[in-house]
This record gives structure tokens, C-alpha cells and sequence, in this order.
């Protein structure tokens, strides 16, 4: 039996089990292949909100990224919170040259702030440069490139001005619910450096079921371009994957606030092994 491909997530812990590591390592089980990991910080979380953010020392980054890459094959890695300019500089140092999947995590579903400033100028100076796609929904592709105030109709511009840096950018985007209104599909745009711009729509599922929905997408993402995908496949089957694994998940309730995206399974509670 051949082995399955390696794909390293490097990111923050989730409490709660819905975001960062939680949301990647099961994302890699479930599209076949092995996840290892590096974490960068230790959230105190839930469906509410962030409590607590621990930066895992840099020297510690260093170590777990030292035992991945310097035993396993990895084909291809996943970076979500990277916390700090140090941590997105040493990644960016590290990981040069491996398939390289950067999810901007800026900002949680829950509002709060995991990157600020210097972290935004490091993604934009020492990451993108070096990653194959980039994948921001549309605040974190106007942040990235202080851009306030722009919404989804300008997507396609801004995702043409991240590939401008030097790599895929692939803007997501998940729907912005508001009472009453309804929103039929969800359109994603993938633009890469030779100006090419490609869309990708399908239909949106209404759920408030959704933290650790962009980790999940770009985990899929990241374990479909180590299966040999081109980044066109991917980017389509790493959202219906996502589609798939939200629509799992939207009739449960687990928490106060924004609960999980399902993971690995579409096992609700009547249908327990
Ligand atoms: N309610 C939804 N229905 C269908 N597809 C969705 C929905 N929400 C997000 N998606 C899809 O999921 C993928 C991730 O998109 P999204 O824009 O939500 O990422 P994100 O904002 O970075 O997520 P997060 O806030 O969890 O980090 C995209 O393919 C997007 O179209
Ligand atoms: C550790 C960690 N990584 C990433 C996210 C973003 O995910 P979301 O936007 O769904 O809150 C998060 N909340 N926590």
C-alpha cells in the first residue's frame, strides 16, 4: 500500500475544536492524506470569542518546524494564525520552494484581532512572495493591502492586485448574512501573476454553523494541490468540500454563538455508529 501524501499545518490551537489546528488536521483525514503540525499559538476559544491568545516562543516554532521538515516528505503545507512578523518571516524562510497554501488569518469569525500591523506587512513582503496561493476573503484581502472600505464587488480587483506580489490569490467569499435577506451563491476569484482571473460561484447554505470555515477551505485547498490537483481543481473542490461540510453541520447546536463547520462527517446526533 502506497503512503499518503504529508501536508503540514502550520497554525493556532482552537479550544472550541472549530478553527486552526482542530479544522486542518481533520480536513487532511478527511481528503486522505497525513497531516502533521506546527502550532504557533494557544487560543482560549470558543463559538463566542477569543479569550486568551499564548504566542508560542519562536525557538519552539523553530523546533517543531525543524522535526517536520527535516524527517517527512511533506508536499505541501497550510499556514493559517501565524500570530507574529517574526513567526510569518521565519515560515516564509523555512517553507520557500514547497507548495505553499498562506491563509491570512487576520481577523476570527468572532471579530477578534489575530494579526495586526507588522504581521500585515510581512505577509505582503516576505510570505506572498513565497507562497503558491494566498486565500483572504475580502476584508483580509482589503486589510492586506490597506484598502478600507471596499466590499465584495471590487473581489475581483483585489484579488489581481495580491497575485501583482507574486502568487496565486484565490478571495473568498463566504456571505455576509443580514435579517431577512437571501443570498443564492457564493462566488470565489482566483487571479494569478500572468493577470489571468478566474470565477468560481456555488450555491450558499444558510448556517450560523460556520467558525473554521476559511481553515477548512484552505486546508482542503492545500490536501488537494499535495493529491497532484492544478490549482483551478483544487479551488473548486477544496469549496465544495467546504459546501459539503457546512450543509453537515448547519442543523447542530453546539455553543452559544457561531457554532463549528462539521469536520470529517455528516454523522448528526440520531445517527451515532
Ligand atoms: N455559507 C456558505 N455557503 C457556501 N459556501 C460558503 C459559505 N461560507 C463560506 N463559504 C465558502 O467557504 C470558503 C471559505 O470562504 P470564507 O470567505 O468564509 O472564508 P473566511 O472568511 O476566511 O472564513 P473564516 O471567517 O472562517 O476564516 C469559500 O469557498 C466560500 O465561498
Ligand atoms: C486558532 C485560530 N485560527 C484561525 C481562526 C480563524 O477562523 P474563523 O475565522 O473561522 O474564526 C481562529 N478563529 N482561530
Amino acid at each position: 500500500m502506497s503512503s499518503p501524501p504529508v501536508v503540514l499545518s502550520i497554525a493556532g490551537t482552537d479550544s472550541g475544536g472549530a478553527a486552526g489546528t482542530a479544522a486542518d488536521l481533520t480536513t487532511f483525514a478527511a481528503l486522505g492524506v497525513h497531516g502533521a503540525c506546527v502550532i504557533t499559538a494557544v487560543t482560549a476559544q470558543h463559538t463566542l470569542g477569543v479569550d486568551a491568545v499564548h504566542a508560542v516562543p519562536i525557538g519552539v516554532v523553530e523546533a517543531q518546524l525543524e522535526a517536520v521538515l527535516g524527517d517527512l516528505p511533506v508536499a505541501a503545507v497550510k499556514t493559517g494564525m501565524l500570530g507574529s512578523a517574526e513567526v510569518v518571516r521565519q515560515v516564509a524562510r523555512r517553507c520557500a520552494g514547497i507548495p505553499l497554501v498562506v491563509d491570512p488569518v487576520l481577523v476570527a469569525t468572532s471579530g477578534a484581532v489575530l494579526g495586526g500591523r507588522e504581521v500585515r506587512e510581512a505577509y505582503l513582503r516576505d510570505l506572498i512572495p513565497a507562497a503558491t496561493v494566498i486565500t483572504p476573503n475580502v476584508d483580509e484581502a482589503a486589510a492586506l493591502l490597506d484598502r478600507p472600505g471596499v466590499d465584495s464587488r471590487q473581489a475581483p480587483d483585489l484579488a489581481k492586485e495580491l497575485a501583482g506580489h507574486g502568487c496565486a490569490a484565490l478571495v473568498t467569499g463566504g456571505p455576509q448574512w443580514r435579517p431577512g435577506e437571501v443570498i443564492e451563491s457564493c462566488t470565489d476569484w482566483l487571479a494569478t501573476p500572468d493577470g489571468e482571473v478566474q470565477c468560481f460561484d456555488h450555491p450558499a447554505v444558510r448556517t450560523s454553523n460556520d467558525h473554521g470555515t476559511g481553515c477548512t477551505f484552505s486546508a482542503a485547498l492545500a490536501a488537494l494541490l499535495a493529491h497532484g490537483h492544478s490549482l483551478t481543481d483544487a479551488a473548486e473542490s477544496a469549496a465544495h468540500h467546504t459546501t459539503t461540510q457546512l450543509i453537515a453541520g448547519s442543523a447542530w447546536r453546539l455553543g452559544r454563538g457561531r457554532g463549528p463547520i462539521a469536520h470529517t462527517t455528516n454523522r448528526g446526533n440520531d445517527e451515532r455508529p
